[in-house]
């Protein structure tokens, strides 16, 4: 006998175990299937994603800490990475949210199913265990939210050593490469070459666009890339890989790069860039034979979507030509009753963006009058050092949209709490719509910018305006003033600049 439920949930990373909660609040009975070994929930954020990543990008930052404390009054002697020290304790972390997630699993009566989750017909699931058990799940509604994995470019397939990807990264327990090439300068690629040239590896980043972080305003990557090589990171941008140039030797690896044709960066554009979507295949380079070698190649072009095992045939899901499934604004699929959200529609493939799409869809199926996502209004945020973050539209962006743009800048060096902190570089912008005094957008380097951004995100999204924002008092002395000097540069009046 099937298992009859109000809700059946296939995918237990944010777009699942979120909305899982959010629907047991809402009085429905909640299944949640996770085919990941052992049962984990929190799918790739939890597992190999932002937390394993901010985990090792911590030590990547005390390391630096240690470095420079002399600057600061503070003897430490030599300074050594432990690295299977390091490993250690990302598990500890892992493992701790893991069980908490599990926790809240049990506190709101969400059934959890560890196996593979697949469409018998639209409203009736199939879960396979890995010890060979199948259950039947008879659902009223069901949410798709099985995600992305990794994913490489032919001739450069992952073996885990050489070629190597973001999951082999966050799951190494034993050592870090001396040198490494990392083919793409989104957020996976410009986190890991932040944290390796932290450690002290020989870093080469290679960006087939003519900027780094190319999904951020232009001067962000250009204040990113001076930084990185600042720090002796090797920026290669316009620049191609042949994969088939690809050679395994005693020691690592050599590939060859040229610089890149007009129509692959092109492609790029259309088909990946920063936050989401395919990418391009690396192909074939010119005459110039521009050799790099290094212990290992990670490839980080972007993700692709997880739909292969979900049968989706036996149902009226649609997904596009990239793979994603496609959605309505209550992230409705073509089939009644089917939601999906997260990584596997697309659109912003950030854990924040999947956990309140997945939110928005158990309030619909529930009957509630959820608003529609802004995606003006989902900050994104890059880890490296300094950090990155920004939300909805660049001068450039809101011009094209028709908007009268004005774009108003103020830099961390006039902030007290940045030049005690020992970090001066980096700005904030901020653009705003004349005719109106709205908040279109904000664009932001420097230290914290990833918890400051929140402050712009919550004024934009009360339709506050930067005088607003500038009357908003700021504690002194904080990071935090820079967020208020920004507001009221905008509106041609800063204090300290
Ligand atoms: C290295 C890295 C660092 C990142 N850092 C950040 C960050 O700092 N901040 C941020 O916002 N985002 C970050 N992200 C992105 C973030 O991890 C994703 O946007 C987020 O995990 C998407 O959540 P999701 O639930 O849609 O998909 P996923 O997290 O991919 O979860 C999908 C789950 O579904 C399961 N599944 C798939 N198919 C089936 C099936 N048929 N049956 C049962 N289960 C199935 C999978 O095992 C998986 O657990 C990072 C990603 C990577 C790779
Ligand atoms: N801090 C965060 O929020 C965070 C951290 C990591 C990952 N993520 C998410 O995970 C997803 C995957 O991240 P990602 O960085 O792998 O993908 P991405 O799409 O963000 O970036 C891929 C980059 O690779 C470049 N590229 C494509 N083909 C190339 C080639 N052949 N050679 C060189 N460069 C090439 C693209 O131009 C782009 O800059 C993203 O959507 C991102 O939002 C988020």
């Amino acid at each position: 006998m099937a298992d009859s439920f109000d809700l059946v949930i296939i995918g237990g990373g944010n777009a699942g175990y979120i909305p899982a909660i959010r629907a047991s609040q809402l009085g429905m009975k909640v299944a949640l299937i996770e085919k990941r070994e052992g049962g984990h929930l929190g799918g790739t954020c939890l597992n190999v994603g932002c937390i394993p990543t901010k985990a090792l990008l911590h030590t990547a930052s005390l390391l630096h800490d240690a470095r420079t404390a002399e600057d600061y009054g503070v003897k430490i002697g030599s300074v050594e990475l432990d690295y299977p020290a390091v490993a250690k304790r990302r598990e500890q972390v892992v493992t701790q949210l893991r069980r908490g997630v599990q926790g809240l699993m049990k506190k709101n009566k969400v059934q959890v199913y560890n196996g593979v989750g697949s469409f018998i017909e639209p409203k009736k699931i199939k879960v396979e265990t890995h010890d060979g058990e199948t259950h039947e799940l008879e659902a009223k509604n069901v949410l798709i939210s099985t995600g992305s994995a990794v994913n490489s470019l032919p001739g450069l397939e992952f073996d885990g050593d050489r070629v190597i990807s973001s999951d082999d990264i966050v799951t190494e327990n034993d050592d870090y490469p001396e040198s490494i090439i990392i083919l793409g300068s989104g957020a996976v690629g410009s986190e890991f070459a932040s944290m390796y040239n932290d450690f002290g590896t020989e870093v080469t980043l290679v960006e087939l666009l003519d900027r780094i972080v190319p999904g951020e305003d232009p001067e962000i990557s250009a204040a990113l890339q001076k930084e990185f090589e600042g720090r002796g990171i090797n920026v290669l941008t316009s620049t191609m890989a042949d994969s088939g140039s690809l050679e395994k030797t005693k020691t690592g690896v050599k590939i060859k790069t040229a610089p890149a044709g007009q129509d692959k960066k092109e492609g790029a554009q259309e088909e990946g860039g920063s936050y989401g979507g395919e990418s391009v295949p690396a192909g074939e380079t010119g005459d110039d034979d521009g050799t790099l070698e290094a212990e290992c190649l990670l490839v980080a072009v972007g993700r692709k979507t997880v739909t292969e095992e979900l049968n989706l045939d036996v149902t009226n899901v649609e997904l596009t030509e990239k793979g994603t499934i496609k959605i309505d604004e209550f992230y409705r699929t073509g089939e009644d009753g089917v939601y999906a959200a997260g990584d596997v529609i697309g659109g912003y493939w950030l854990a924040h963006a999947a956990g309140h799409e997945g939110i928005i869809a158990v309030e619909h199926m529930a009957g509630e009058n959820p608003m529609p996502l802004d995606q003006s209004l989902v900050p994104r945020v890059t880890f490296t050092r300094p950090e990155v973050a920004s939300f909805g539209l660049t001068k450039a962006q809101a011009e094209d949209e028709g908007y009268d743009a004005r774009e108003t800048k103020f830099p961390f060096r006039a902030i007290g709490k940045a030049l005690i902190e020992g970090e001066p570089n980096g700005f904030v912008k901020i653009v705003v719509d004349s005719e109106t005094d709205l908040i279109l957008g904000m664009h932001a380097i420097g230290p914290h910018v990833t918890d400051l951004i929140t402050e712009g995100v919550f004024a934009k999204l009360v339709e506050g305006t930067p005088e607003e924002m500038g009357m908003t008092i700021h504690p002194h002395p904080s990071l935090s003033e820079v967020m208020g000097e920004a507001a009221m540069a905008s509106e041609g009046h800063p204090i300290h600049f």
